[in-house]
């Protein structure tokens, strides 16, 4: 069994992600070449022994079991705890039908029946000191109805500390989305036990704020194919590496990488509307990365533009005019977008035209989904040039003229079709940020925390990724833009884990 670390300190290889179709035909194929009910069991005893290592204290343990194969393994778990820990009190509530069950289910409640376990036929009166979630587990692909769905409530709403086995109830699998009228944040402690893969589902979209701290994950013996993974989570950043800068004796500022971020609307410009902070953060952030020189090119009149940021001063700034006048765009990695407003749409199509390197973000994104031209990126496929697109989910929405909702409904399915329509790697931002490139498998970032939700976390990442890109080889071979990129969306996502106080940070607390 290992625990799953989100921001673990030493690097950790990339783990594949299996949906609900490839577990399915993994489980069928290991089954075939073991004796009858030997995952059940193995499930079961990985749940208890995981429970009883989670909540050593617990007396009052109540089983939640459903009526499918995820309640039997809840069922087999139950059966171990009575056996193995015989002076904890286990009681089990099943809303199983004897009359149809499956195979391994039904083995599971006769052998369930035979131990020492009390049958609930409704919710404890009160709440026990630990309950063990096995109503709804991979079968989970309908809103959730009927008796099921007040066993939900009643779970959701529980103050006691709860196991999930294999996903949390409500759950989807592949992705995130939450299945039911009940809200989907729990009231208690979590852990996840996910069994024979890890899911998407348990990382993206609601994953992350179902399933608690900690995720766990027993293969049950299994060598899932990674060929067949919907996508690979990222657990580590291993850049940018600062003893490798300082020992490289031999590099000058030219040789870091240069970076121009093209936004931040000054108020004159923007009808009063001033976003310069927003260019600021990412400047900043991409020379705290490694970048050796930083342009900042505001949206204004050269005599509005400041001469200085005073907490930065190593940020060389100028006008949006002065700088695409020169051959910044060309040189540089561009990151445009950042606060820029509207105006962003009149210089999208110089750096689209002359930037080798760009990250688009923010209102040049709002820019891009405006054009009504069919393709205005194609030239840049062609040439084979690096687009990295971040959008939010909102952006990511009106860049494929469609809702919210339906973006955070897949969001696998979203970036996957993002990156695709606009040939870029995309990053598609939120919990569980998603990056995706044209033919080859998404990567999830697993870290991140509910601080980056804050006005200026996107400019900072936009900042990190034009330093990642500036320093990237040119040129790269796809696969190695979308592991940087994925890296660098993961540096971002650990960034809260360095901030030592109890209140929340904002984005400049947060610059690495
Ligand atoms: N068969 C085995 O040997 C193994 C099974 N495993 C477990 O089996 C689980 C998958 O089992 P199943 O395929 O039986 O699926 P589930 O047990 O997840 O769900 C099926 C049950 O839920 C009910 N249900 C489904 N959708 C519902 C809804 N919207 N509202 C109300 N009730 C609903 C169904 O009527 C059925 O009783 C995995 O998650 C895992 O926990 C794994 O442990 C691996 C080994």
């Amino acid at each position: 069994m290992q625990r799953i670390v989100p921001c673990p300190k030493a690097s950790t290889p990339l783990r594949p992600l299996h949906d609900r179709d490839a577990s399915r035909q993994l489980e069928q194929r290991l089954a075939a070449t073991l004796p009858p009910h030997t995952l059940m069991r193995r499930a079961g005893l990985a749940v208890a022994r995981l429970a009883m290592a989670w909540q050593p204290h617990a007396q009052r343990i109540v089983v939640l079991a459903g009526g499918g194969n995820n309640g039997g393994d809840g069922l087999v778990a139950a059966a171990r705890l009575a056996q193995d820990w015989p002076e904890r009190d286990v009681a089990v509530w099943w809303l199983g039908d004897p009359e149809r069950l499956p195979d391994d289910a039904r083995w599971a409640w006769q052998h369930a029946r035979a131990a020492n376990l009390t049958w609930l036929q409704a919710a404890p009166d009160s709440p026990p000191d630990l309950v063990i979630d096995a109503l709804l587990g991979l079968g989970l692909d309908r809103p959730v109805q009927g008796t099921t769905l007040a066993a939900l409530r009643w779970l959701q709403a529980c103050p006691a500390p709860t196991l999930c086995v294999d996903l949390p109830s409500g759950l989807d699998p592949n992705t995130g989305h939450w299945w039911a009228d009940t809200p989907a944040q729990p009231v208690a402690a979590r852990a996840t036990l996910s069994l024979l893969t890890l899911k998407p589902g348990l990382f993206t979209g609601l994953g992350r704020a179902v399933a608690g701290e900690t995720i766990w994950f027993d293969d049950l013996g299994a060598q899932a194919d990674p060929t067949t993974a919907a996508a690979w989570l990222v657990t580590s950043a291993g850049w940018p590496d600062a003893a490798a800068l300082r020992a490289d004796h031999a590099s000058h500022k030219g040789s870091r990488g240069d970076v121009l971020v093209l936004g931040g609307a000054l108020p004159a410009a923007h009808a009063g509307v001033g976003m310069g902070g927003a260019a600021l953060l990412a400047a900043r952030a991409a020379l705290r990365a490694g970048a050796g020189r930083v342009y900042v090119a505001l949206v204004g009149e050269a005599n509005q533009i400041p001469p200085w940021d005073a907490g930065q001063p190593a940020l060389m700034l100028r006008s949006a005019a002065a700088a695409l006048d020169s051959d910044l765009p060309e040189r540089a990695t561009v990151v445009a977008g950042c606060g820029g407003g509207p105006g962003m749409a009149t210089l999208l199509d110089t750096v689209l035209a002359r930037s080798p390197r760009l990250v688009l973000d923010a209102d040049a994104l709002n820019a891009l989904a405006g054009r009504t031209d069919p393709d205005p990126l194609a030239q840049r496929r062609a040439r084979r040039w690096w687009t990295v697109l971040t959008p939010h989910p909102l952006e990511a929405a009106r860049l494929l003229r469609t809702d919210t909702a339906s973006v955070q409904r897949d969001r696998l399915a979203a970036a996957r079709t993002l990156a695709e329509r606009w040939h870029a790697v995309v990053v598609l931002k939120g919990s569980g940020s998603v990056v995706a490139a044209p033919g080859l498998t998404p990567r999830v970032v697993a870290s991140g925390s509910g601080w980056l939700a804050t006005a200026g976390s996107g400019d900072t990442l936009a900042g990190l990724l034009g330093a990642r890109l500036s320093a990237l080889p040119w040129p790269a071979p796809p696969e190695d833009l979308l592991a940087a990129v994925a890296d660098t969306v993961a540096l971002h996502g650990t960034l809260p884990e360095h901030w030592p106080h109890r209140w929340p940070p904002t984005a400049s607390d947060l610059l690495p």
